[in-house]
């Protein structure tokens, strides 16, 4: 479901033609559906009907606290890798009895915060933070529900930056490893082991990687049953892709948890464990897109380039994953014709790219919207190049919110300051 359709050749969010959006906030801007959300959410809803489960929404993906609202409204638990994300969660009326905290560095201050606020589990990825858990929750005089985040060395077929499961990654307890840390957080007084984890990676296409780590979970599941301790759930992490080229076809919700649910419910001793789901992107991605206005258009003999005036810090997926996202003019004009450029921004890098080689039909002033810039859009931007941060906007049917005002300039020094005189 698109919720930015095209309506005679002029692009909207829900009911809204986004050259209005544009008009009265300005670009470059993030515009989001909140229908896109609220859909997103709803798809693993379903998909997870009649089946125990909490879905933990990734902060990570978009953490802008509007966002985080229209979900938790809706229920989800929220997946965290911080402190920051977990105050997030609060201030927009999320529960922490539904919050998982995954990460390898988790900090002595946020474990107590975590724990003060009672927390649903923590991913453990270490034996070193098992220990330092146990540390900080006796201290407290509090029990810890740990999962442990395991490794199952399975190659997510995806970008390597974003490929988190293969031993080489500096994520989770090897698989073979995990059983002695379970025997281990199992003596500890102030732990309950409650499940075990993964998260093999982002943006897959394909349900294969996924299902290989699940039964390799479950076999961690039997051995840890024939030691004593048994598991209440499983998470399976997030990483569910989604289409961002036509010819990308990833599994839905339905499709892969509905293979997940086959697995679990085969086995006697499996099928009374809960799902617990962490996705991002899969959620958030299509619910968004960045809107920029070309600046000018720049031909050299053998290339153009079209800039914009959005950038790589405010969009940062093209240059770091060489990630294509479609890039389409927000009022279609058949008439303009048609030119082959790179679409750039104003940095100082040469990575600093939204699109290359793309056919566009532009002009100076045209407003170019970037699609499926919901998820890892606004929450990697920086202030490179002292640009300030765009403003982002939620759409909700025929109503524009804005969800985050544009940074000015004065906000980006508001903490520095200058030596003292002499
Ligand atoms: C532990 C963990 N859970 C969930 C996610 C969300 O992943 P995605 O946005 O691919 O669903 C990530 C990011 O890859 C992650 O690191
Ligand atoms: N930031 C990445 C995904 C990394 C997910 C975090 N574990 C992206 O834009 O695709």
């Amino acid at each position: 479901m698109d919720w930015f359709p095209s309506r005679d050749g002029e692009l909207y969010a829900e009911q809204v033609p986004v050259t209005h959006i544009a008009e009265q906030f300005g670009t470059p801007a993030y515009i989001y559906s909140r229908k896109g959300f609220e859909e997103g959410y709803k798809a693993y809803k379903q998909a997870l009907d009649g089946w125990p489960h909490l879905i933990c929404y990734a902060v990570k993906a978009n953490s802008n606290l509007a966002v985080l609202n229209v979900l938790a409204k809706l229920g989800a638990g929220f997946d965290i890798v911080s402190v920051g994300e977990l105050e997030r969660v609060i201030a927009a009326g999320g529960e922490a009895s539904k919050v998982v905290f995954s990460g390898v560095g988790k900090q002595r201050h946020e474990i107590r915060r975590a724990l003060e606020l009672g927390i649903y589990c923590f991913n453990i990825e270490s034996e070193v933070e098992l220990e330092r858990i146990q540390e900080e929750a006796e201290a407290m005089g509090k029990v810890a529900s740990v999962s442990v985040r395991v490794n199952p060395d399975v190659d997510a077929q995806t970008h390597p930056y974003i490929s988190t499961g293969l031993k080489d990654n500096k994520f989770g307890i090897d698989i073979k490893a995990a059983p002695a840390v379970y025997k281990r957080a199992a003596e500890l007084p102030n732990i309950e082991v409650v499940g075990v984890d993964c998260h093999i990676g982002s943006q897959l296409t394909t349900k294969e990687p996924f299902i290989d780590a699940l039964d390799r979970l479950l076999l961690l599941a039997d051995q840890l049953r024939e030691m004593g301790i048994i598991l209440k759930h499983l998470d399976i992490g997030g990483g569910l892709g989604i289409a961002y080229e036509a010819h990308e076809h990833p599994p839905t919700p339905a499709d892969y948890l509905g293979q997940v649910r086959e697995r679990l419910a085969a086995n006697e001793h499996h099928s009374h464990l809960e799902i617990v789901v962490e996705p991002g992107r899969s959620i958030a991605a299509q619910a968004g897109m960045l809107v920029t206005q070309v600046e000018l258009i720049k031909q050299s003999d053998h290339k153009a380039f079209t800039v914009v005036d959005a950038a790589m810090n405010d969009f940062l997926r093209p240059s770091i994953y060489s990630a294509w996202h479609g890039i389409e003019p927000v009022v279609a004009d058949s008439q303009k014709e048609e030119l082959l450029c790179d679409v750039v921004g104003p940095i100082c890098e040469t990575g600093d790219f939204l699109g290359k080689d793309r056919k566009l039909k532009v002009t100076e002033g045209d407003l170019l919207a970037v699609r499926s810039a919901g998820a890892y859009g606004f929450g990697m931007s920086s202030n490179y190049n002292s640009r300030c941060r765009p403003a982002e906007i939620m759409v909700d049917g025929n109503q524009v919110h804005l969800v985050r005002r544009r940074e000015k300039l004065t906000d980006q020094w508001a903490d520095e300051m200058l030596l003292p005189e002499g």
